[in-house]
């Protein structure tokens, strides 16, 4: 598997503070999304559990008291559109998305990247997103299959949103386990943009098979 060109990686709690807040939401999104998963998996004192509802309850409240903020729609209407992304560039179209956003707390935070006429990304379902057992829940699977569907429309700056969806399961997706999710356009006929795309295993073997319709809109309605 070839692997994005290297980031720095998100500063650690203890660096300074940039102007641009992105790196540390960043930061402690993934804090959060590892405390979320290793809840689920571990055993957990009472007491420790108690500690931790108090401490987020009270988090909460001054994240609440904070200032509302405004998805960056603009951004999406134009920037996104603007450039073909670049081979081996890690691509994201909203870093709060729950799939493939680094900063969403609760996401599943793919890592899409451009590889030829493809979209490649690196997922790895945590253990909260077990649903039957030992399995990643099959809406989880359709998310990141659509999410990286979506990513696709970049190469030929198509804004579309998903008309329908359709996932077939071929294999179990294990949790806690890197697995590869790969889309690429099928055919477009007018508006309508055929997408299909599947996710294996790190060895390349098939778990799901995803094909979809997206519907091209004019960029005023990414609204
Ligand atoms: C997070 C969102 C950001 C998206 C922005 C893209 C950024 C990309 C960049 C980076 C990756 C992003 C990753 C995001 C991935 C996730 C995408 C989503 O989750 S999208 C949200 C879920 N989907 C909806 O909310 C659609 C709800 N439905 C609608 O808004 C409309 O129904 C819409 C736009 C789909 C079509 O409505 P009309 O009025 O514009 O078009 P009409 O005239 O009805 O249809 C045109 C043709 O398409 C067919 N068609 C339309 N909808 C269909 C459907 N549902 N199934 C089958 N065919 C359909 C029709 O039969 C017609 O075909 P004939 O020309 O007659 O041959």
């Amino acid at each position: 598997m070839t692997n994005p060109p290297s980031e720095p990686p998100p500063p650690t709690v203890d660096e300074p503070i940039a102007a641009d807040t992105l790196p540390v939401r960043i930061a402690a999104a993934e804090a959060m999304r590892r405390l979320n998963h290793a809840m689920v998996a571990h055993e957990t004192d009472p007491e420790l559990l108690q500690r931790i509802a108090r401490e987020a309850n009270a988090t909460a409240a001054i994240v609440e008291a904070g200032a509302r903020r405004q998805r960056p729609i603009r951004q999406m209407k134009t920037q996104l559109w603007q450039t073909t992304p670049e081979e081996g560039q890690r691509l994201a179209h909203f870093e709060e998305c729950m799939v493939s956003g680094r900063a969403n707390p609760m996401g599943i935070a793919m890592q899409p990247r451009r590889q030829g006429d493809r979209i490649v990304a690196d997922v790895n379902f945590g253990a909260a997103f077990e649903g039957a057992p030992k399995r990643a829940h099959g809406g989880a699977v359709a998310a990141v299959m659509d999410d990286i569907m979506g990513y696709v429309l970049l190469l030929t700056a198509t804004p579309a949103f998903t008309g329908r969806l359709s996932i077939s399961y071929r294999a179990p997706t294990p949790v806690q386990t890197d697995l590869v999710a790969s889309a690429w356009m099928d055919r477009r006929d007018g508006r309508k943009v055929f997408l299909v795309g599947d996710l294996r295993t790190a060895e390349g073997d098939l778990i799901a098979e995803a094909d979809a319709l997206f519907v091209a809109i004019p960029r005023e309605r990414l609204t």
